[in-house]
């Protein structure tokens, strides 16, 4: 790839815990409209009315079940099944440690599980080349790798790499998909800085491009708005829904989950304590059980969903 600046051309639930409700990978969007938002960021920034957004097919893009994996004498996980289908953006919550990032590394092949499965487009995900997987999936990992010397364009156009021809060379189609990346992330005004010397936030705006200038069918993002102020975080995920990609997305914060997912997955102890809508997998009596800590949950004049957390210990689900 040359160096090229793009900026120059420019368990399932249906709420209770572990009980089998819906079956995990069905379609999601059967969270009613009327819970969504009718738009977003403040004014438009929030997911658009599901009437926008096409039902995800009912075969899942990106399928791991019965997932196991251990680390040394600890169990991490402990027969997670992750499902998601085209166009379904799926959050992936739960306490520290309750192995969301060794999910999702596995869903992608950084990681083998110790026992379980993972089907990519229906086949064995371990008969992908890694160059076949890079065109499918792209990974927005919560490492931010800023030592490396490159500009901002150099690590959007990394995205394009998957897709190079023999020689490797940078094409104006792939100038044209990083300038429209870096431009869907609001990051164009960075494109000829240091990706090493930019601020947390704004390199996560650049990871998040250069995984868009991937153009893939699954996106994987590990706490893509940790470093990101309220409105970006917000724009962020505004941005993810309407790429209407398979999203897997390990969030914390349980409103945007709330109001940006079409299924929650709440993972605990390795464990999937629930599968389904937000308005079911995040019931206030179950984010109490997970996270220990006495939960409410409003609707906000707008539609949206706002969680209280009290700060008052309550038990917490032994897992
Ligand atoms: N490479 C590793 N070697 C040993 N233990 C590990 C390794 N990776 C993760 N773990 C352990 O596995 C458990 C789950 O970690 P994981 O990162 O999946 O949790 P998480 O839910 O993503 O947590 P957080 O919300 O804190 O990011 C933790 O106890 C962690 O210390």
């Amino acid at each position: 790839m040359s160096s090229a600046d793009p900026a120059a051309p420019g368990r399932r639930t249906s709420g209770s815990p572990a009980s089998g409700g819906r079956a995990p990978g069905s379609p999601a969007s059967g969270r009613p409209a009327s819970s969504r938002p009718a738009s977003g960021r403040p004014a438009s920034g929030g997911p658009a009315a599901s009437a926008d957004h096409p039902a995800p097919a009912a075969a899942p893009v990106l399928a791991a079940h019965g997932l196991h994996h251990s680390f040394g004498t600890t169990r991490v996980l402990r027969g997670v099944d992750v499902t998601v289908a085209a166009g379904e953006v799926v959050g992936l919550v739960g306490p520290n440690g309750s192995g969301k990032t060794t999910a999702l590394r596995i869903l992608h092949r950084a990681l083998t599980p110790d026992a379980g499965q993972v089907r990519l487009e229906g086949r064995d995900l371990r008969g992908f080349t890694s160059r076949q997987r890079a065109r499918r999936i792209a990974v927005m990992a919560q490492e931010l790798t800023g030592e490396v010397p490159l500009s901002v364009a150099d690590v959007v156009l990394l995205g394009r790499v998957p897709h190079a021809g023999p020689f490797g060379s940078t094409t104006d189609a792939d100038l044209s998909i990083a300038t429209d990346a870096l431009d869907s992330a609001g990051a164009r005004h960075l494109a000829r800085r240091e990706f090493g010397r930019l601020s947390g936030g704004e390199r996560q705006r650049v990871l998040i491009a250069r995984a868009l200038a991937q153009q893939p069918r699954v996106l994987l993002m590990d706490e893509p708005t940790n470093h990101l102020d309220i409105g970006s975080q917000h724009h962020v995920l505004q941005i993810v829904r309407e790429r209407g990609l398979a999203t897997v997305v390990v969030l914390h914060d349980l409103n945007l989950a709330a109001r940006y997912c079409d299924r929650v997955l709440l993972l605990d102890g390795g464990i999937v304590q629930a599968d389904g809508p937000p308005r079911e997998a995040l019931a206030p009596e179950l984010v109490s059980a997970t996270y220990g800590v006495a939960t409410e949950r409003a609707t906000a004049e707008d539609g949206t969903t706002q969680f209280l957390f009290r700060g008052r210990p309550v038990s917490r689900r032994v897992s």
